[in-house]
Order: structure tokens, then sequence, then C-alpha cells
């Protein structure tokens, strides 16, 4: 068996994403993920130039030697570009190997440990009212955690805070959108909104908090130790993990559950964390980590260590990672929880997909591969745009964390 052709679509339907599809000499054919937000075009290069012309005559079968192929053959390892490039292979390749056996992925990873995926959604508001309110709003559609994140006065559009109610894109301008950010004022802020939401709703429900790596490791353990009253289901990203040995000092002062990971690419970016305990939850997704082949040894070392998984599911991941990203959550034995930030229909519509939503969970259908396509002739209706992440500065125009 060999792959015959391989070729990226990029289509923006409301937003950019970067779609590989590699054809076989047996008429089957695989899609795979590998969006960059703020960056899709890199990969596109990366992919184009670098990596389809060496797939060209390879055995599709051979997932797991084209994956070192692309890793150890490039020379140069690891980095967002190269690992979403070999992501979007490894996620196709899967999903030739699930056509040809006639399986969903789930059954080639080891089968279901589970039946729904527990996902939680993103409740967010201007202040803690609203904020209080859209929470609810989330609760009345079924969900059984939720991830609340709220203006905070006297901060600039402050990151989490969407304009829609159900979809929230933050890559919304040609050239970067310039937020604001003020520690202190978040510090008086946030725990309120917590108390807030803990007085309305009770302890039913699971909640949790994005630091969106804005704080310093001792301001992270300040919050950490305020919220833990209010049991948080976790706190993400609360400071910086480049230096991974900065989660210490957060974990000697809170027992609040702790959660890293979505911009992670390799298990060398989590060894730290996860072999020293400093963390709960590893968010390491598909898309971001070199696809399913490498995500799962990343959560065989987690699973050592009783830390959960919680892969990342914002919508620039396209709805081929959140196929994958259910495949593998209804296999891997130390699941935790699961990202869904919904798509919006027009995304759905160009990606037709065999997973649904019911009472707080996802549920992956048995769709021979990992169950989602991309209509080609409405992809190309929707023509890239360019987009980027917003930036952060500080009231005296420091850059800061986004
Ligand atoms: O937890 C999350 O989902 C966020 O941190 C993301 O929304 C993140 O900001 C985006 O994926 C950036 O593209
Ligand atoms: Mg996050």
């Amino acid at each position: 068996m060999k792959i015959t052709a391989a070729r990226v679509i990029v289509t923006c339907p409301g937003r950019n994403f970067v779609t590989l599809k590699i054809e076989t000499d047996q008429g089957v054919y695989g899609i795979g993920d590998g969006t960059l937000n703020g960056r899709e075009l890199s990969v596109v290069a990366y992919l184009e130039e670098h990596v389809i012309p060496c797939l060209i005559g390879m055995d599709p079968r051979r997932i797991e030697d084209i994956w070192q192929y692309l890793y150890r053959g490039a020379y140069w390892r690891r980095g967002p570009v190269t690992m979403r490039a070999i992501a979007a292979v490894d996620m196709a390749l899967w999903d030739i190997k699930g056509k040809m056996a006639g399986m969903p992925v789930y059954q080639l990873l080891g089968g279901r440990s589970r039946d729904g995926i527990m996902v939680y959604g993103h409740a967010n508001g201007a202040d803690i009212a609203e904020t209080v309110e859209a929470v609810g709003h989330y609760i009345d559609m079924g969900y059984k955690a939720i991830r609340a994140q709220t203006g905070v006065p006297g901060i600039k559009d402050a990151y989490g805070v969407g304009r829609g109610k159900l979809y929230y894109e933050p890559a919304d301008a040609a050239l970067p959108s310039v937020t604001g950010w003020d520690t202190r004022k978040a510090l008086n802020y946030v725990p309120k909104m917590f108390e807030e939401l803990r007085k309305t709703y009770g302890f039913d429900h699971h909640l949790l908090h994005d630091g969106h790596h804005r704080y310093t490791p001792q301001e992270a353990a300040n919050l950490g130790k305020m919220l833990e009253p209010y049991q948080l289901f976790w706190l993400e990203d609360c400071t910086p993990a480049e230096n991974q040995e900065a989660f210490r000092l957060v974990r000697q002062h809170t027992v609040t559950p702790l959660a890293v990971g979505e911009i992670f690419n390799t298990i060398w970016d989590a060894k730290d964390l996860i072999q020293n305990q400093l963390i709960d939850y590893i968010r390491a997704t598909v898309v971001g980590a070199g696809g399913l082949t490498h995500l799962r040894r990343i959560a065989d070392l987690a699973s050592l260590y009783q830390i959960r998984t919680g892969c990342h599911g914002a919508t620039d991941l396209s709805p081929v990672t959140m196929g994958c990203a259910l495949h593998f959550d209804t296999w891997v034995p130390n699941f935790g929880i699961q990202e869904y930030m919904r798509h919006t229909p027009e995304t759905d519509e160009v990606f037709p997909h065999d997973y649904h939503f019911e009472k707080g969970e996802l549920f992956i259908g048995d769709t021979p591969g990992h169950g989602v396509d991309i209509d080609e002739k409405l992809a190309a209706k929707y023509p890239y745009k360019p987009a980027y992440l917003p930036v952060a500065r500080l009231e005296d125009g420091t850059m800061w964390n986004w």
C-alpha cells in the first residue's frame, strides 16, 4: 500500500483551519488537522515544502515509522510548527488505518474505557453579574463542568471574554489587537466571581478557571489559595510553564488542582511537571502534541503519577482534532475532562463529523477512521483570512502575556 498524493486545504468558515488530506493507491484517504492559530501558513509551508514530498510512495500503514521519520528525520526537533505538521500526518494515517480495518480509531487504540466524555464549556461575561448569568445558561444546557472567565473593571478586553454567547474567537483582527492586564485588579476580582458562583449555584457543578499564563508563580500561588474555598476542578495555566520548576512554588502553597499543557508540543515540555507531580491535569492535545501517536505516550507517563488528561479543545482546534481527541478520550484510562468550545454551524458544515453532545458529554460514533471529513467544495468558498491573536500590555505599556 502506498501514499499517492497529499495536499493541504486552507479554509476560513469563520476562522482559519489547515487540513491535510492524504490519498492512497487503494482509494482510501485520511485527513488531519494542522491549524496553528495566528501562524497558520507556516504549517502549510512546512507540510507542502518539506513533508509531502517525503510522504509520496511511503506505506501509510507504518504510522509509527513515519512519525519517527518526520520527528528524528528533520534533525530539528520539537516546536509548534513541526509538531503540528507531524500531527496532521499522524491523524490522517490513523484515519486511513481505521478505514482499512473497518473500525473507529478508539478500537485501534485499545477499545472503550467509558461511554460519554465529560466536557466543559466556556461561560464568560463583561463582569461578575454577566458571568454568573452565563454559567446558568450552561447549566441549563446540561453541562456538568463550566469554565468561568470574567471581564475585570479597569482592564481593557481581558482574555476570555467573548463577544457572542456561544462562539468565542480571540483571533479577531488582521493585525494583533492590543488588550490590557493588571494583576492586582484581577486578584481582587476573580475570587469574588467564584464566591458569587458558589452562592448562586452551590457545589454540584465543576467550575474551572484559566489564568492564561499571566501570573508570576507567587501570584499564582496566592490566587490558588484564595480560590480554595470554591473547590475548583482546576486552575489552568496559572503561570508560564517554560520553566517547569516554577510550579513547585505554586504547588507548595495551594491544594487547588493545577492544569497545564495547551501550548505543549512534546512529552519533554511536560516531563518534569509530571514526574514531580506538580500538576493534576495535562492539557496537551492531538494537534498540538504530534498526533495520537505521541499524545498517548504523554498520557501513559502521566498515568504513572495519577495525573489525568484534559485535552485542549478551543475553536482553533478543528473538528478533525476534536474527533481524534474524542477517540483518545474514549480509550485513555486516565481521562479527566475534555474542553469543548463549540464550532460555528459554518465550520460544522465544512467538516461533517460523527460526534454529538448530550447532557454535558460528547459521544463519538462508530464510523471507521476518526469519523471527520472535509467538504472540499464548501471549504473552497471560504478563503484564508489573516487573523492574529491579541497581545497584552500593562498600563505603563510593558508587554505582558496575553
Ligand atoms: O483554554 C483555552 O481554551 C484557551 O487558553 C484557548 O482559548 C487559547 O487562548 C486559544 O486556543 C488560543 O488560540
Ligand atoms: Mg487555556
